[in-house]
């Protein structure tokens, strides 16, 4: 049966951050994932996890610099959402990952999100692989020693111009470039329909290969609830129950999407509707 975890990044935002957690578990969900926990010691988000019996599944490591002011500089619109891709700045990249691997230890996560980034201008997605592909392998290796995973996302470039990585095919060659058996594909469905379509069949094409660690979901186009848009969630919870008993997938799927109540008190739980069948 599909897990779900809460995005707390972008679900509930009437809430303070720290009392998402609290509002996630009492609508049921055992797991959450969010973009960063940087602007908070490690202990207080632990015990906001221990209190509502919840577990850690997912966060990113810093998008640019590793400072409060840096993330939320390179997480802006205009930011470079990730360092992963870009040369000259693997100094960076690797302060970043080492900073979220503290965190995903004290946090007892098992996986981090490593932002590729956006292409710099004047050079190609060509010109770039090699250091992406060198920053990965460095990252893995780290993980691997306190038996986390890292993650890499493809991201439609409508919500992210110049993004690095936009396909699952891309993504899952990447993995074999750089060989790593902890280096995972994060497939979020909301991306993958925006860019390729045929959702059902990408599931079933890549969910028993064993190399994506993470599923998200939102409605398309509009980055709502689930049970909004053209996507049929519905069918695709089929499709992925189907396939993770045929070869034993056994992940988290991120409610990763913007409520369409917004910040209206109780809009986050007044849309829910979609994960009643599975809470
Ligand atoms: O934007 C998304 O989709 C995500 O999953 C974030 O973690 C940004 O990578
Ligand atoms: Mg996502």
């Amino acid at each position: 049966m599909p897990k779900f975890a809460a995005n707390l990044s972008m679900m509930y935002p009437e809430l303070p951050f720290l009392d998402r957690f609290d509002a996630a578990a009492k609508d049921g969900f055992r797991a959450v994932e969010y973009l960063f926990p940087y602007a908070f010691a490690p202990a207080e988000i632990v015990a906001r996890l221990q209190a509502n019996g919840l577990q850690q599944v997912l966060f990113n490591s810093p998008p640019g610099g590793t400072d409060a002011a840096s993330i939320a500089r390179a997480w802006d619109q205009a930011g470079d959402k990730g360092t992963a891709c870009q040369p000259g700045r693997e100094a960076e990249f690797r302060a970043g990952v080492a900073l979220a691997l503290d965190y995903a230890q004290a946090l007892g996560c098992p996986r981090i999100h490593a932002m590729a980034g956006l292409i710099p201008p004047g050079l190609t997605r060509e010109a770039v692989q090699a250091t992406y592909v060198d920053n990965l392998r460095w990252a893995a290796v780290e993980a691997a020693k306190q038996g986390v995973d890292v993650l890499i996302e493809p991201i439609n470039t409508r919500d992210i111009p110049r993004f690095f990585l936009n396909r699952q095919d891309h993504a899952h060659e990447i993995l074999a470039e750089v060989g790593a058996p902890n280096l995972k594909v994060q497939m979020d469905l909301y991306h993958c329909q925006i860019v390729e379509g045929d959702v059902a069949m990408k599931l079933r094409q890549y969910l028993p290969t064993g190399r994506v660690g993470h599923l998200q979901i939102a409605g398309v186009p509009e980055r709502h609830e689930p049970d909004i848009g053209e996507l049929n969630y519905g069918y695709l919870f089929g499709v992925i129950d189907e396939v993770a008993q045929q070869c034993g997938w056994d992940g988290w799927i991120g409610g990763e999407y913007r409520p369409r109540l917004g910040a209206q008190p109780g809009g986050t739980r007044s849309g829910l509707g979609w994960f009643a069948p599975w809470r």
